[in-house]
């Protein structure tokens, strides 16, 4: 998908959300436990009731490694029921990766070839040979950490390195490597007062803003100083959404929440 394909979605739908597939075993609801795949079941029933409400699923991979082979099988359910049936939704794999250069392209095929996602998100700590890679790929987008939404983001994120922020000196950096227009960056909500000056170095990428919700960032901050021409934003919330109920309406409720921020999204989008 590209990103104007994407920009059109969210014109149509008046949503930015992209919902995070963040599935622990321990928290959804109990009945499903007794499904062959309860990963997929839950899945399933979140994609079917909340499709229309988003642009994005983002399906972070450890809750998915962490299940081992079920896990990893439940993981390609998923996104190839999205690409089947949703073919229009914006899919993440969330798996921060990065490495050496050969293994970042064996990364970069795991998830853009093999499992046929979008984008992929990764770390940017081990530089332009480690990136580029995945920037090969046409029509794929690279998701690398810039701000992130964790306390940690300030151990050395906001350190200053040559007279700037790390940060900073990320996203100038990575304009330069070779097919910079597929990277889109990762800037956590709980950070929205140091959007305007990211956006200041990066007008026109797509924002991955997760951090709304549980971890209690602002979406109208986020909005005030990120949103560009383009909306440029994707908005993710996981938990808030797909536990918003344990019991058997979990689907319903999810639903209900999606709706909730659509819905202030929808009023954002008309100003
Ligand atoms: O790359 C991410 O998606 C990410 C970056 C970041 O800075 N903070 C962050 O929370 N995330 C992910 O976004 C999701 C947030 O989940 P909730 O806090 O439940 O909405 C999780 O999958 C995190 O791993």
């Amino acid at each position: 998908m590209t990103t104007q394909q994407l920009t059109q979605q969210i014109k149509k739908k008046n949503s930015f959300l992209c919902i995070g597939l963040d599935v622990d075993l321990n928290k959804i609801p109990k009945h499903l436990l007794k499904d062959e795949d309860p990963i997929f079941a839950f899945n399933k029933a979140i994609i079917d009731a909340t499709h229309h409400l988003c642009v994005a699923y983002k399906p972070n991979t450890a809750f998915y490694e962490a299940y081992g082979l079920k896990g990893w099988k439940a993981l390609e359910k998923t996104i190839m029921y999205l690409n089947v049936k949703y073919p229009e939704i914006f899919t993440i794999a969330d798996a921060k990766r990065g490495d050496i250069g050969n293994t970042s392209t064996m990364y970069a095929k795991a998830f853009f070839e093999d499992l046929a996602f979008d984008s992929v998100t990764v770390a940017p700590y081990m530089g332009k040979d480690s990136i580029e890679p995945f920037l090969a790929f046409e029509n794929k987008h690279t998701i690398m950490l810039a701000l992130t939404s964790n306390e940690g983001a300030f151990d050395f994120q906001t350190k200053m390195v040559a007279g700037k922020e790390l940060y900073k000196q990320v996203l100038e950096t990575s304009k330069s490597w070779k097919n910079s227009e597929n990277l889109m960056y990762v800037v956590g909500a709980t950070k929205a007062e140091y959007l305007a000056d990211i956006r200041n170095i990066i007008p026109d990428s797509f924002l991955l803003v997760p951090g709304i919700g549980a971890q209690g960032g602002n979406l109208q901050d986020v909005c005030k100083y990120g949103m560009n021409d383009s909306v440029g934003l994707l908005i993710n919330s996981s938990r808030g959404v797909i536990y918003a109920s344990q019991n058997e309406d979990f689907a319903e409720v999810a639903a209900e929440k999606a709706r909730e921020l659509q819905e202030q999204m929808e009023i954002i989008l008309s100003k």
